[in-house]
């Protein structure tokens, strides 16, 4: 079997006695694209830190291409692209020095053309010192500076943030782009759509620890959750589909919408013999159904797991 691109193993951190991340265990295989989602102060910059050896374990290791990131920092960081949830950027340059500047630190190997093209891509002007930019201008920077390289894993913390939504499309075309030549792809969000778009799995983190790792297409078959819109030739009665598991999200005269987490079969029976016309499935976001799975879950899972 291949190398993983990255593993953790047991990673822990601790701020003093803040909980960082507790004993994380994951895996990420080449030329995966895997979405590390979680609210707010979940711990994913704090992972993605680790990984670039920014911060150090209180305890477990994380390792890349399988390097340990304490230990071989400088090489691994050779091979990632990068891109910091906070972003600083020397002010006085223009975009176009900066880059010059990173890429004569690695011995210029960035392909001229290549960086046209991210930058047309991103629809951003090199040429004006970095002060005069908003944040996603600077934002851009950072991602034409973690992908100009072409590295086998880019690490991209929230990289959508503070991006109107064309660009964030670009950003995420980029990344199915990385994918296509197979590259590997971590990154975190905390938005679930732009994570079903272009990931292949996902870990979803909660206050510190790892809740779920899945395949987002395996996540999406294991729907538990059905969402109908049924129509019928005449008037139905209004308690016509009251059976435990089921909720009327909307009740017209001739036509009702459900969302069904048991009894499927018994909807169906009372819908034919009511004489439905027609039936609509409503498909469901990733969001909608890691909710539905994971908060029937009980204990730690109770809580929807993104704020
Ligand atoms: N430098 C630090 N000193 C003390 N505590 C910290 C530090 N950095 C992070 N933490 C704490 O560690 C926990 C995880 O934070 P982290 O920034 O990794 O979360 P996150 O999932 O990236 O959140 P966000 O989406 O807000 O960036 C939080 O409780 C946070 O307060």
């Amino acid at each position: 079997m291949a190398i993983p691109v990255i593993e953790l193993r047991d990673l822990t951190v601790y701020y003093g006695q803040r909980r960082g991340v507790e004993d994380l265990n994951l895996t990420v295989e080449p030329g995966e694209v895997f979405g590390f989602l979680g609210p707010n102060g979940a711990g994913k910059t704090t992972t993605l830190r680790v990984l670039l050896d920014i911060i150090r374990p209180t305890r477990g290791q994380a390792l890349i291409f399988g390097r340990d990131c304490r230990r071989e920092g400088p090489q691994i960081r050779r091979q990632v692209g990068y891109l910091p949830g906070e972003l600083s950027l020397p002010a006085s340059l223009t975009a176009r020095q900066y880059l010059a500047m990173l890429d004569a630190a690695r011995g210029r190997v960035v392909e001229a053309a290549y960086l046209a093209r991210l930058c047309d891509q991103l629809d951003l002007d090199l040429d004006r010192p970095m002060r005069t930019y908003s944040r996603g201008n600077k934002q851009k920077v950072g991602l034409i500076a973690a992908f100009m390289f072409r590295p086998q894993l880019l690490i991209l913390d929230e990289p959508t943030g503070g991006l109107d939504p064309l660009v964030q499309q670009m950003v995420l075309e980029l990344v199915r782009a990385a994918r296509a030549e197979g590259r590997t792809v971590f990154f975190s969000s905390h938005i679930l759509p732009e994570v079903q778009a272009v990931c292949d799995r996902v870990g979803i983190i909660r206050a510190g620890r790892l809740a779920a790792v899945e395949r987002v297409d395996a996540l999406l078959q294991r729907q538990q959750v059905h969402r109908l819109r049924l129509r019928f030739a005449q008037p139905i009665p209004p308690a016509a589909f009251a059976l435990p598991g089921v909720t009327e999200l909307a009740h017209g005269e001739s036509e009702v919408t459900l969302e069904v987490r048991e009894n499927l079969a018994h909807v169906l029976r009372i819908a034919g013999d009511l004489g439905a016309i027609e039936l609509e499935t409503m498909p469901l976001t990733l969001e909608e159904v890691f909710l539905a799975y994971y908060g029937a879950q009980g204990g730690n899972h109770a809580q929807p797991v993104l704020a």
